[in-house]
């Protein structure tokens, strides 16, 4: 199969090609893939005749069974592709196959291969578990039985049997959350499309959704493709897509997206970190971006700890006490930081918010290397 283009190589998709389907070889998907897209983009119209360019010319691949996670800042374009990919939307131009359906050419047979959970709820709080899902089996065109039936196994899947009498209003997040999870998989979909399933939801609640997410993957099979703002969330997903400004910046195997970053963070802790960043500064090569803020010192060095012990003799010299020295191989967040110029925002985690830190405490980059000498 045609490996995904690159993004800079993307050629520009004439608006109204999806319409205008004859004028596009069809992409077809080699088999084992649950989604594939090339070029897909899709656009808003905006008033006075501007539009919203929301994702522009989106390649895809997701192999069926793999838990994919779509990470992206917010207005990245992330909502965007799940609506077009479960057609919900049309898109603009390009083309997708999801579950075996062209998104544009067969959209009903894609909405009944494919299961969705939103960002928000769409429950009958005044409803009990159970009617909530048994109506919404006879929607999806079960018979009574059937409806019956497999209301009875999605709320085994989801730990509520015992709940299953309580009008939703009752339950806690985490369980009107896995009810909603059950909810998505009463039709039995071969792809199930989440949108942030755990935002808002305790550390607790989060790990049993999980669980239930990886029960179902293993026991069905089924293939994943879950929005998150929790970069542990991302840490166990089989590979990643970064999407920025409607573009794909970057994807694969969590592992690999941090080999690929490659330099080790280096934090020093001293007695006066403003002096220590100008001597490090000195020392290490001069594209090395050294930051001072309330952290201490920081730079991405290659091997880091074998830069330690440098660092700390040179600083002594120059007689600045060093209290902690450490050396990390990079983060899922240092992906993030590098192609998209952000920290993943993740809610109610304490993180500081995505963009520079605030000038009141940081000198962004040391600059003046007076204490040469040494590189
Ligand atoms: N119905 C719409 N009409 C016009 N513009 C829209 C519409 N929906 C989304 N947009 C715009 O498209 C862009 C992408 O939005 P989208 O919701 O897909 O991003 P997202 O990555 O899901 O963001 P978030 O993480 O905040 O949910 C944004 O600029 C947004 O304002």
């Amino acid at each position: 199969m045609q490996p995904p283009a690159g993004d800079d190589d993307l050629a520009p998709v004439p608006l109204g090609a999806a319409a205008d389907r004859t004028a596009v070889a069809p992409h077809v998907p080699e088999p084992g893939y649950a989604i594939s897209t090339r070029g897909l983009v899709k656009s808003y119209p905006g008033p006075h005749g501007t539009s919203t360019l929301a994702v522009r010319g989106v390649d895809l691949d997701v192999r069926q069974g793999e838990t994919f996670a779509f990470l992206g800042p917010n207005g990245a374009g992330k909502s965007t592709t799940i609506a077009v990919l479960c057609a919900l939307a049309r898109p603009t131009a390009g083309q997708a196959t999801v579950a075996g359906a062209d998104v544009v050419g067969r959209p009903h047979e894609v909405r009944r291969r494919v299961g969705m959970l939103f960002q928000h709820s769409a429950l009958d709080g005044d409803l009990t578990a159970e009617q909530n899902l048994f109506i919404h089996a006879r929607l999806y065109g079960l018979s009574r039985r059937r409806a019956r039936s497999r209301t009875a196994e999605v709320l085994g899947t989801a730990g509520l049997t015992d709940r299953r009498r309580s009008p939703v209003r009752t339950l806690s997040g985490g369980m009107r959350r896995r009810l909603e999870i059950a909810r998505a998989l009463l039709h039995s979909p071969r792809v199930l499309f989440l949108d942030e399933p755990t935002t808002g939801l305790d550390p607790h609640a989060r790990a049993q959704v999980w669980d239930q997410l990886r029960a179902l993957r293993d026991r069905d099979g089924s293939t994943l493709f879950v929005t998150t703002h929790y970069l542990d969330e991302a840490e166990n997903c089989d590979r990643i897509a970064i999407i920025d400004r409607g573009r794909v910046v970057a994807r694969g195997t969590p592992r690999a997206l941090k080999a690929a970053i490659g330099d080790d963070r280096v934090v020093l802790r001293t007695g006066d970190d403003a002096v220590a960043g100008r001597i490090v500064c000195g020392l290490v090569p001069p594209d090395r971006a050294v930051t001072v803020d309330t952290g201490g010192v920081s730079l991405r060095l290659p091997e880091g700890s074998t830069w330690i012990p440098r660092l700390c003799a040179a600083l002594q010299r120059h007689g600045v006490a060093v209290h902690a020295a450490s050396a990390a191989p990079p983060t899922l967040d240092d992906v993030f930081f590098h192609h998209t110029g952000r920290s993943l925002d993740a809610p109610g985690t304490g993180r500081p918010p995505a963009g520079p830190t605030p000038p009141s405490v940081a000198a962004p980059s040391v600059s003046a290397p007076d204490a040469g000498g040494e590189r």
